[in-house]
């Protein structure tokens, strides 16, 4: 079995495309095979827990809700990449949701960690291989949208790849059609039926606090943002910036997966050079999302639900 290594060629700065063999169809087909002999049946419907939402293992976790848990920590599963980020459990937790089985990733791989944006979008390739067909991604995220504040939920209904712009793209490298195809487009990369579902489910089960729709980008990290940086996200049109699944969501969608995300914003931020004591920090976002986790569990179980009732088996 050849072993991905997500550091060989990002350590010494070529573009993290010539190791993508070592993550070929046919090694994560071994992965995949290695979780299936683990679990009783295919998921559907994949979940990524992210720091604003249940990355880490506790009590109220969506994971930890779920319904005869398979859990297969990361470093068991072979070609796999480790979490380490402060938070991120490092788990696929399978189970059953809204009576219907699904896997939920809990915590994510970032670029800031030392992998290169293939690899940490490689597990979506894995759901896709055990019979993922719905991605549910849910990030922190700094609210740049001047109406939102804490605590807010923005459904994302696009984003800017700014990491693209500069040239680095997890599809860049070789391109294995049986994924998908070379140039995939990018327009209705968030599904506008499932955006819709949620603002209604939303409503309807009275969910607290503020729901919004809007744009959504990546930036490479680990530091949070300066204020020029912001002002120009803002003018660029983005409502929220984190460090994540930009490159998830394209991964998904060059397989074919349906896509729907959402950001919790954990911070305003700071985008006035008068402001001399508000500091973003990583405790504040998870704290935020602490706080917040019931509704977001509640809002996942509702919108998993309604995949299953109406959207399986008629893609
Ligand atoms: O995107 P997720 O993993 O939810 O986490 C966000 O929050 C962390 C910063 O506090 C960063 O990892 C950023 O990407
Ligand atoms: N880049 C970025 N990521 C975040 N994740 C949570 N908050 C933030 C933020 O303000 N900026």
């Amino acid at each position: 079995m050849s072993v991905c290594n997500g550091f060989n060629n990002h350590q010494n700065g070529s573009t993290d495309t010539d190791d993508h063999n070592g993550c070929s169809y046919e090694t994560l087909l071994q992965t995949a095979q290695y979780i299936q002999s683990r679990i009783p049946h295919e998921p559907k419907v994949g979940i990524i827990c992210g720091s604003g939402m249940g990355a880490y293992w506790h009590e109220g976790s969506l994971a930890e809700a779920l319904g005869n848990k398979v859990i297969i920590p990361y470093h068991d599963i072979p070609n796999f990449p480790v979490s380490t980020v402060e938070g991120h459990a490092g788990q696929l937790v399978f189970g059953t949701l809204s009576n219907i089985f699904v896997v939920c990733m809990q915590g994510r791989f970032h670029y800031y960690e030392g992998y290169p944006l293939w690899k940490c979008a490689m597990p979506i390739r894995v759901m896709k291989l055990i019979g993922v067909e719905f991605l549910i991604a849910t990030n922190a995220a700094g609210g740049i949208n001047t109406a939102f504040m804490e605590g807010d939920v923005m459904l994302i209904k696009d984003h800017i790849n700014m990491m693209g712009f500069a040239g680095n793209n997890p599809l860049q490298g070789p391109n294995d059609n049986r994924w998908g195809p070379r140039f995939p487009p990018m327009n209705r990369a968030y599904d506008a039926g499932l955006i819709h579902e949620a603002k209604q489910i939303w409503k309807q089960e009275h969910l607290e606090g503020r729901l919004f729709d809007g744009v959504y980008t990546c930036l490479g990290g680990p530091n949070f943002e300066t204020v020029a940086e912001l002002r120009m996200l803002k003018l660029l049109g983005v409502d929220a910036v984190g460090m994540s699944t930009v490159h998830e969501v394209l991964t998904a969608r060059h397989c074919d997966m349906t896509v729907l995300a959402f950001s919790l914003i954990t911070n305003v931020c700071v985008m006035d050079y008068q402001d001399h004591d508000t500091m973003p920090s990583h405790e504040e976002v998870m704290d935020v999302g602490k706080v917040r986790q019931g509704t977001l569990k509640l809002f996942v179980e509702k919108i998993v639900a309604y995949i299953a009732e109406n959207r399986l088996n008629k893609k």
